[in-house]
C-alpha cells in the first residue's frame, strides 16, 4: 500500500553508511525518530529501494550552500519513475581530517571523501596538504569506515563528519577544515507520488521543466509565467537532459504550495508552454519563511477574477 499521509512513513532509506551528514539529516527529521532507517551505499540506489517499495520514503543532498546542486539527486528526480519530495532539512556542515593511528598529517598522500566535501575543503587542502591524491567515495562516512576496516585502503586520510570518525575510532589530524565556516546543505525526503503535505503557508515547490524546443527566449518565456503571478524562485539549475549536445532541462524550487492560487496558474502556464513539466513536490520550508503575496496574486485575488470572469460569460 502507497502511504498517503507523511505520518505513516516507517522505512526510511538515506545516504549512507552511519555517520554521513544525510544521516544527521534524517535524525533531524520528526517523523523518522523510533523508525526504520535504512543506510544505502549511493543516492540512486536509495531513490530505487524507494521506487520499488522496498522503503517508505528517503532522505538525500540536493544543494550545498558552496558548492551548488547535488547531480545525483537532481538527475534521479527528473528521469524515471515519478518521485515528489515532502520535506527540507538544513544541516551545517563541519569537516575533519582522519585516519589510522600513527599517520601523521606529514605522511597523507592521498585524501578520500565525497566529490561534495572535497570542494569544500579545497582551501585547506592547498594550504597543507598541497600534493595529495583526491579518491573519491560515495559518501564522507564510506572514506572513515573503509579506513576503519582492517586491510589495504585506496587513501591515507579521510574527510567526513566528526561523528563519523569517531564511530571507526580513527585519530583526528586536522579539525574544522571547511573553506566556509557558515557551509549548510540542504536534504530532502523523497517519496513515491501520492503523499502530499498540507499546505502551511510558508512552503516550497520543486518542478523540472522540458523544453518544447530550442529558440530566442525560450528560458525568458519560462520564468515569465513565474513573474506575473508574483511566484519567488529559491533555485535555479540547468541540467543536460543527455539526449543531444545542448539539450537541458530546468530544476527549480519555488515559494508556495500546489494548493496556493498562483502555484496552481503558475502550473498551468508552465504545462502550456513546455514540452513536460515533471511535478517534484510541494512541503514546508525548513525555514519557515513565510511566502509574501505581492498585491494582485493571493488566492482571493485569483478568487474574484475568476468569479468575474463567469459572470462575464454567463
Ligand atoms: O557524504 C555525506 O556525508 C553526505 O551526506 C553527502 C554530503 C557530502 C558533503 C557535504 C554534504 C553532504
Amino acid at each position: 500500500m502507497t502511504p498517503r499521509h507523511p505520518s505513516d512513513l516507517r522505512r526510511f532509506g538515506y545516504l549512507g553508511p552511519r555517520g554521513t551528514f544525510t544521516q544527521m539529516a534524517l535524525d533531524a527529521w520528526d517523523g523518522a525518530r523510533h523508525q526504520e532507517q535504512v543506510p544505502f551505499g549511493s543516492v540512486d540506489a536509495a531513490l530505487e529501494a524507494l521506487r520499488s517499495a522496498e522503503i517508505d520514503a528517503a532522505m538525500v543532498p540536493i544543494e550545498n550552500s558552496v558548492e551548488g546542486g547535488v547531480s545525483a539527486t537532481l538527475d534521479a528526480l527528473a528521469t524515471g519513475d515519478p518521485l515528489v519530495v515532502i520535506g527540507e532539512v538544513l544541516v551545517p556542515v563541519t569537516f575533519v581530517l582522519c585516519a589510522r593511528a600513527g599517520m601523521p598529517l606529514s605522511s597523507v598522500r592521498s585524501v578520500g571523501t565525497h566529490s561534495h566535501a572535497w570542494a569544500q575543503v579545497r582551501t585547506w587542502m592547498a594550504t597543507h596538504l598541497p600534493d595529495a591524491v583526491y579518491v573519491p567515495t560515495l559518501s564522507t562516512a564510506a572514506s572513515a569506515a573503509a579506513l576503519g576496516q582492517p586491510g589495504d585502503v585506496m587513501f591515507d586520510a579521510g574527510v567526513c563528519a566528526p561523528v563519523a570518525a569517531a564511530n571507526e575510532g580513527l585519530e583526528i589530524l586536522a579539525e574544522d577544515i571547511g573553506d566556509n565556516r557558515s557551509a549548510v546543505t540542504r536534504f530532502v525526503l523523497v517519496a513515491r507520488p501520492g503523499t502530499l503535505p498540507e499546505p502551511t503557508g510558508a512552503d516550497k515547490t520543486t518542478v523540472v521543466l522540458f523544453q518544447r524546443d530550442d529558440h530566442a527566449g525560450g528560458l525568458l518565456e519560462l520564468l515569465e509565467q513565474f513573474a506575473v503571478r508574483g511566484v519567488n524562485m529559491t533555485r535555479l539549475e540547468s541540467r543536460p537532459t543527455g539526449e543531444a549536445m545542448g539539450s537541458y532541462c530546468f530544476s527549480i524550487d519555488f515559494e508556495g504550495h500546489l494548493q496556493d492560487a498562483r502555484v496552481g496558474e503558475t502550473l498551468m502556464g508552465l504545462k502550456r508552454v513546455c514540452a513536460d513539466v515533471r511535478f517534484l513536490g510541494s512541503y514546508p520550508r525548513a525555514d519557515g519563511v513565510r511566502a509574501d503575496a505581492r498585491v494582485g496574486t493571493a488566492d482571493t485575488d485569483f478568487d474574484t477574477a475568476r468569479s468575474w470572469l463567469e459572470q462575464l460569460r454567463s
